[in-house]
């Protein structure tokens, strides 16, 4: 049977902006009151998807949120209408009125953890929405990211959807941006890395001084125990924190892998050569395993932070050649252009390198990885998908149209407080859910 991996990328919302809502987010605090275009953002999302689509890739598509989220605002105490909502938290309480605006779904690889049905002890995907403790615009994504992957995965033969781990920074969770699948190929059973950034329940361990670590051990644990894990396929690292404390706030910042390659930063890891060892030991000998390790004098981490050479996609072609998706901000670094044109000449499967321009994202710390949620499957299980959430010229053309008709150009701090955002976001998602086939998603379609 042919196995193959997708890649579900999110659809920026109508109200993206720029909040410098991220502490340990470089770009997100050095943007913060940019402003934004959202019909831009939308577009270069989608023109990525439709290039990968037109690789050959199998290429999905994940809808936003509804935003801004007055029903948080209600039970934090505002009331009334919900214009008045809005106006009352945009006066009352400005800071969590922003980020109560933020389109921060967009960034799937923080959507949910998944694994395929090769590794899981039921055969079937499994998907567990990440619930992102560590920052409040994103606590508020995991209910309605789980109805929406339940929407895209419904078929109870092939997918088994959790809950997302317990709301709590001790479980703090944050997706596949921290979780990396090697395998020999899509439908063998791989080794599954989990990355986590600190202890929950041991002060004693390392961890970062000055920016947080989101996620732990326990909730990486707990994700392997639902989807049914065996050890022996399973590897925890932990994520070093004096690169947490330069800005990289997931792995996906400074470690990529995909199939028998895992690219990597020299200071990525704590205790590395030990936990590369345990990892090749869990992979095997049967197919080679390309450990590409990039040394600080190579990249140093400030300038991987700035360009996201690891926040790039390592997509396996057709042709079986492996590609790497980089956003135009490597292209324009000398040193990060020059190391990318050396690796395709070395004796490893990767062997183009594809510059997309993702600006709108990047500017709030999330790179073409970020955008994108990645799930193995089988001819089979693909069949088993909602088929509206799937690339083709047809729905790129129609979600074009779809963003040219309700997204505004452009989006400053105080646009966000225009209740007018909201009713337009409403009917943009409800046409969407429509043309995705969703059924009744958003809180607002649940009365
Ligand atoms: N995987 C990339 C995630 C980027 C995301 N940025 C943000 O939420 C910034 C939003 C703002 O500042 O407006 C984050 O830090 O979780």
């Amino acid at each position: 049977m042919k196995f193959f991996e997708a890649n579900f990328d999110g659809l920026v919302g109508p109200t993206h902006n720029y909040a410098g809502l991220s502490i340990g987010n470089v770009a997100s605090l050095s943007n913060a009151k940019n402003t934004s275009s959202p019909r831009q953002a939308a577009k270069q999302g989608l023109s990525k998807m439709k290039a990968l689509h037109d690789l050959g890739m199998v290429q999905g598509v994940l809808a936003p949120q509804e935003r801004p989220d007055v029903y948080t605002l209600r039970r934090l105490g505002f009331s009334g209408s919900d214009a008045q909502v809005i106006t009352n938290a945009a006066k009352q309480a400005p800071a969590v009125f922003k980020a109560v605006c933020s389109a921060s779904s967009m960034w799937t690889a923080n959507a949910a953890t998944i694994s395929p049905s090769a590794d899981t002890a039921d055969g079937k995907i499994h998907f567990t929405p990440a619930n992102l403790t560590n920052k409040f615009h994103r606590s508020l994504e995991p209910v309605t990211t789980g109805n929406i992957l339940q929407a895209m995965f419904r078929n109870q033969e092939h997918f088994a959807h959790h809950t997302h781990l317990p709301d709590n920074d001790h479980f703090g969770d944050e997706g596949a941006a921290n979780h990396t699948r090697l395998c020999s190929a899509y439908g063998k059973r791989g080794v599954e890395l989990f990355v986590f950034g600190r202890y929950a329940f041991d002060s004693s361990k390392p961890a970062p001084q000055r920016f947080p670590a989101r996620h732990t051990l326990e909730a990486c644990e707990a994700v392997a125990r639902l989807h049914g894990l065996s050890d022996e396929h399973v590897v925890y690292m932990q994520q070093n924190p004096d690169v947490i404390d330069q800005g990289v706030f997931h792995n996906d910042v400074i470690a990529v892998g995909n199939q028998n390659v895992l690219f990597y930063h020299q200071q990525a890891f704590v205790d590395s050569q030990t936990k590369l060892n345990e990892l090749q030991r869990k992979f095997g000998n049967d197919t080679e395993l390309f450990l590409i390790e990039v040394k600080d004098s190579e990249v140093s981490v400030a300038e991987a932070v700035k360009t996201y050479l690891f926040n790039t996609q390592v997509i396996s072609l057709p042709n079986g050649e492996m590609a790497i998706i980089a956003p135009t901000e490597c292209q324009e670094s000398a040193t990060v252009s020059a190391y990318l044109n050396e690796l395709k000449q070395r004796n490893t499967p990767i062997k183009q390198i594809h510059y997309y321009d993702v600006k709108q994202s990047m500017r709030n710390g999330g790179g073409p990885a970020c955008l994108r949620l990645r799930v193995a499957m089988s001819e089979q299980e693909k069949q088993a998908v909602n088929q509206h959430v799937l690339m083709n010229d047809q729905l790129f053309a129609t979600l074009n149209q779809w963003v040219d008709k309700h997204y505004r150009d452009e989006i400053s701090e105080a646009d966000l407080a225009d209740p007018q955002l909201l009713q337009e976001s409403r009917t943009a998602l409800d046409e969407l859910t429509q043309i995705l086939n969703l059924g009744s998603v958003y809180p607002f379609q649940r009365g």
